[in-house]
């Protein structure tokens, strides 16, 4: 059973991510991506999705255009685990 972060490895955790919002209402993390056009935001999107099934963890997300926002919470902890943390860490690879 994947367990939720205490609020200490929260702060630990978003202290290494510094590009990511605290939700505390979603109890998730959050982060606004914008790219040149909606290829290069879908082509990123493709991406994540490969990311997501090769973890089994998946972001809740939106696209606009050119603007992507990914929330990353663990549903099936009920709040933010290492296991958002890992996916926070293999998306902002693809992006750095
Ligand atoms: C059965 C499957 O492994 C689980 O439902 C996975 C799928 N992807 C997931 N993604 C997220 N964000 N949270 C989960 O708890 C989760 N659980």
């Amino acid at each position: 059973m994947t367990e939720q972060l205490s609020e200490a490895e929260r702060v630990e955790a978003l202290d290494g991510l510094p590009d990511w919002d605290n939700d505390e209402a979603r109890d998730a993390i959050v982060r606004g991506f914008t790219f040149d056009n909606f290829s290069q935001a879908f082509g990123f999107m493709t991406q994540v999705a490969l990311i997501a099934e090769k973890l089994d963890h998946h972001p809740e997300w939106s696209n606009m255009w050119n603007r992507v926002e990914i929330v990353l919470t663990t549903h099936d902890a009920g709040g933010l685990s290492g296991r958002d943390i890992e996916m926070a860490q293999a998306i902002d690879a693809l992006v750095e």
